[in-house]
C-alpha cells in the first residue's frame, strides 16, 4: 500500500519516504521555514500527471452520484466563535464530494490515509498532527464551474492539505491574510479591510496548478477562492489534520457544506 501510495507521487524531488537523508533534511527545513514564514507551503508538481488525471477522473463521477451543490452565505468563522455571525454578505456556489462519497478508488484517499504524508506534516508544523475524524469532512472533493467561489472563512480544521487537480481558465486563485483570525475577531475594520482588498492590508495569492500540493493552517488566516472563470472546472481536494485526536467539524458546518449532518 504504502509502496503503491509513494508512486502517486514525484518522489525523486520530494523525498517524502526518505526524510532522515541529507535531501529529506534539506527539503523539510526548507518547507518548515516557508511554512513559518508565509503560512504556507506550495509544492508545485507534487502529483504526477497519471494522479491528477485519475482524482479528476473519480471526481466528476462521485460528483454526480453523491456531490453536493451548495448555494448560499456563510458565518467566516463557521460557528466556532462564541456570539459571532460574521458574513461578508456573499451568496456563493461550489459543489463538495463529502468524504463518505469519495471512491475508494481516488488517490485522494490513499493520500490520506497514507503514514508518510503524516510525518511530513508533523515535520513541517513542528509537532504532532492527527487526521480528522469527521465522517463528511475529513476529506471532501471540491468541483468550481464557471462563476463558483468559496467567501471568505476560517478553517475549522487546524492543518488543510489541498490537493490541486485541475486548473480552471482563470480565476480559482486562493486569497489568505496571514495569521488574520486574532485581528479580525477583535476589529472589524480589519474585517472590512481585507474583504475589501484594501492594500493597506495586503493578501496573499496562490493561483491553482495542476499536480501542486498546498499545506497550509487555514484556521488562523482568513482565505477565500476566487471565482473560477470558463469552461474547465476547478478540481481540487483538501484533506485536513489536527494537532489533537479525534477532531470533527461542528453541525453547521456539515449541514452547510454537504446538506446533511451524518
Ligand atoms: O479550494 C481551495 O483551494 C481551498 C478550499 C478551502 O478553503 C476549504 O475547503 O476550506
Ligand atoms: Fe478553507
Amino acid at each position: 500500500m504504502t509502496a503503491r501510495t509513494l508512486e502517486l507521487i514525484d518522489h525523486g524531488r520530494y523525498p517524502l519516504h526518505d526524510l532522515a537523508s541529507d535531501a529529506g533534511r534539506r527539503f523539510v527545513d526548507d518547507a518548515r521555514l516557508t511554512f513559518s514564514r508565509e503560512g504556507l507551503i506550495a509544492l508545485e508538481g507534487f502529483l504526477r500527471p497519471g494522479t491528477t488525471r485519475r482524482i479528476v477522473h473519480h471526481a466528476l463521477s462521485d460528483e454526480r452520484q453523491g456531490g453536493h451543490r451548495f448555494s448560499g452565505t456563510s458565518d467566516v468563522f463557521f460557528h466556532t466563535e462564541a456570539g459571532e455571525d460574521r458574513q461578508t454578505g456573499l451568496a456563493y456556489t461550489k459543489t463538495d464530494v463529502p468524504y463518505d462519497r469519495i471512491s475508494p478508488l481516488s488517490p485522494v484517499r490513499a493520500l490520506y490515509q497514507w503514514d508518510l504524508l503524516l510525518d511530513f506534516i508533523t515535520a513541517v508544523v513542528g509537532g504532532p498532527v492527527h487526521r480528522s475524524a469527521d465522517p463528511l469532512g475529513a476529506a471532501v472533493v471540491q468541483i468550481q464551474r464557471d462563476g463558483d467561489q468559496q467567501d471568505w472563512h476560517f478553517d475549522i480544521s487546524e492543518y488543510s492539505v489541498l490537493l490541486h487537480a485541475r486548473a480552471p481558465e482563470s480565476g480559482g486563485v486562493l486569497q489568505y491574510a496571514l495569521r488574520s483570525r486574532d485581528r479580525v475577531r477583535r476589529d472589524p475594520d480589519a474585517f472590512r479591510r481585507i474583504t475589501a482588498e484594501d492594500p493597506a492590508a495586503p493578501l496573499r495569492h496562490l493561483p491553482t496548478a495542476s499536480g501542486t500540493l498546498v499545506l497550509h493552517a487555514g484556521s488562523v488566516s482568513m482565505h477565500r477562492v476566487t471565482p473560477v472563470r470558463g469552461r474547465t472546472p476547478r478540481i481540487n481536494a483538501t484533506l485536513t489534520f489536527n494537532s489533537k485526536p479525534g477532531q470533527t467539524l461542528n453541525e453547521y458546518t456539515r449541514r452547510l457544506h454537504f446538506g446533511r449532518d451524518h
